[in-house]
């Protein structure tokens, strides 16, 4: 078998069953070296199925797959375990162990027979924990572990194996909205600076988007589509591949689509009141409300958040404008005025029930010279009091803005006028 320069994972005519049953058809792909590849589709399609056969965990039933050039099957096992880490979708842990111990498990393909760890193995295993911010954890008994925290510890045991290729199954499932970021932020600078390879089932297809090269889409055991990402995730595929209907846009100079999930209501029954919505956010406050204005579809500008912010994070991720500040800095006058532009544009702004720190109070200061003459929303479901960190100026602008504005006091309120 000749491996073309680059290519990592050669997959053939991939067969597998269960039993009798077909869970995987004539599959054919490869990934290069540096790829990021996600694996997209419905429940029961045979992701997981495809990830155990690379990792030979299962044996296919007709076809081949090479790593690196070598047929997996007449490799050693230590030897690919060199080469290919999984981290797996069940988060079990054996409750024997702490963390660190299952960490350090990553290091035994490296080890001869009862050879015990190294310095230079010491080393890995603490930097893979401190990439997955479970220093603190090293001493905890697994039982002891949440959700999130297993998949973490999961993720550097097998970053601690050093491979190649690198197989996840669904490694975000546990992790909130700021892990997943970090974990697939983490994982893209791997591809990039240490060449690592990555194939990875993954249910969100805008978080697929944001962070894959190409993208795979099952349907009914077989490829259904396979390539970049503008070639695979569109209307039409993912239409057909989810029974879903999505809205997909291009946020402004990026290639990566975003997808809008339509739900009937969406589309047909409620009529949406403005075309387009400038939100004021931060700290994560905004989360539920960016989400809801993406489904209902709605163009959305946010701003100011700082860099890294988890609101900003959700912006990104629903491909809407973000004016963004650089991370922990107060906001300059030159984006208060790119701010206000985009209130010009908007048809009305939310302010979501945020807290106020001299560090934002910027925003409510732009937003109070324009409320007179735009439409201004407030989503107040705590009262300024209990999130005001300025001394009161915070109070002092928001109850002014407050008597030219709509004040709605949850989300089932807001979600019945916008
Ligand atoms: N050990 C097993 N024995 C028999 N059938 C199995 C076994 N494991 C999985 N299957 C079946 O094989 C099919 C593919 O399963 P697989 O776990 O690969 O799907 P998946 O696409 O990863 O699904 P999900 O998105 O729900 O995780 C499913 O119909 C499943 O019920």
């Amino acid at each position: 078998m000749i491996n073309m320069p680059g290519e990592i994972l050669k997959v053939e005519k991939l067969c597998f069953k269960y039993n009798d049953a077909d869970v995987l058809k004539d599959i054919n792909f490869t990934l290069e070296v540096g790829d990021f590849v996600g694996i997209l589709g419905p429940n029961g399609c045979g992701k997981t199925t495809l990830l155990k056969n690379i990792n030979r965990w299962l044996q296919p039933h007709q076809g081949n797959i090479h790593i690196d050039g070598s047929n997996i099957l007449k490799i050693s096992v230590k030897d690919l375990a060199k080469q290919v880490a999984t981290v797996p979708q069940d988060t079990y842990l054996d409750i024997a162990f702490t963390a660190e111990q299952i960490v350090a498990m990553g290091r035994n393909p490296h080890l001869k027979n009862f050879e015990s760890e190294q310095s230079k193995d010491r080393a890995i295993i603490e930097d893979s924990m401190k990439v997955m911010d479970i220093l603190h954890l090293k001493d905890k008994p697994a039982y002891q572990l949440s959700g999130g925290e297993r998949q973490r510890v999961l993720i550097a045991r097998a970053l601690a194996q050093q491979p190649r290729l690198l197989l996840l199954d669904e490694p975000t499932s546990h992790l909130d909205i700021n892990y997943q970021w970090e974990l697939l932020e983490l994982l893209k600078k791997l591809c990039v600076e240490k060449s690592l390879t990555i194939l990875i089932v993954i249910h969100d297809i805008n978080l697929a988007s944001m962070f894959c090269n190409k993208v795979i889409l099952l349907k009914e055991h077989r490829i259904f589509k396979m390539g970049n990402l503008t070639e695979v995730l569109n209307e039409q595929n993912i239409r057909e591949v989810f029974c879903m209907d999505v809205q997909v846009t291009f946020p402004k100079d990026s290639l990566r689509p975003v997808a809008i999930f339509l739900s009937p209501t969406d589309k047909n029954v409620l009529p949406k009141p403005f075309k387009s919505l400038h939100v004021i956010c931060g700290g994560g406050e905004g989360e539920k409300l960016l989400y809801y204005l993406s489904q209902r579809g709605y163009k959305v500008s946010v701003g100011v958040l700082n860099k890294g912010d988890t609101d900003w994070k959700v912006a990104h991720l629903l491909g809407f404008t973000v004016i963004e500040e650089v991370p922990f800095s107060p906001i300059t006058e030159e984006k208060i005025l790119e701010n206000i532009s985009h209130i010009n544009r908007s048809d009305a702004v939310i302010l979501a029930n945020i807290p106020f720190g001299l560090g934002n109070l910027k925003n409510l200061a732009c937003l109070k010279q324009l409320v007179a003459r735009k439409r201004v929303f407030i989503l107040e479901e705590k009262d300024i009091g209990e999130r005001d960190y300025t001394n009161g100026k915070a109070t002092q602008m928001y109850n002014e803005i407050k008597e030219r504005a709509t004040v709605l006091k949850s989300m089932q309120e807001l979600k019945k006028i916008i």
